[in-house]
């Protein structure tokens, strides 16, 4: 987790950057859609790397997903912190049992 909370840091160090020496300043130049719309790219390789690439691409794929929700997280301004307090809320629910709740 300290790797996820040392590029929280570098992002918000870099979105104010040239966009011409940041590609993390341009996509935030670029706008909200943008960023949204790179993460949707980047979650379709991580499916398609997950179903026909090697170990190698799923990591990278991957690697390039949390990287960009990192991004759109810190262009919404919410923190990290808030997405692993929602994770560490669900703990011992059963996503079956949640599920189940919805449909009550
Ligand atoms: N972790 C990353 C990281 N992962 C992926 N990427 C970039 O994300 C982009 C992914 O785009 P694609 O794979 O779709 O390739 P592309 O064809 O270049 O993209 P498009 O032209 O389609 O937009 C590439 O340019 C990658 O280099 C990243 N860019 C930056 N970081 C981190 O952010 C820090 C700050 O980066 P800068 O803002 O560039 O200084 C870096 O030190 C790193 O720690």
């Amino acid at each position: 987790m300290d790797t996820l909370k040392r590029l929280e840091q570098v992002i918000a160090e870099r979105r104010n950057a040239s966009p011409d020496e940041s590609y993390v300043a341009r996509l935030n130049a670029e706008g909200i859609e943008k960023i949204a719309q790179k993460l949707g790219e980047e979650a379709i390789e991580a499916v398609i790397a997950s179903l026909s690439g090697s170990r190698e691409e799923v990591v990278t794929e991957s690697a390039d997903l949390l990287f960009h929700l990192m991004v759109l997280l810190q262009a919404r301004r919410i923190k990290l912190d808030e997405v692993l307090a929602e994770l560490d809320r669900r703990d011992g629910v059963s996503g079956l049992e949640e599920k189940a709740s919805r449909s009550e």
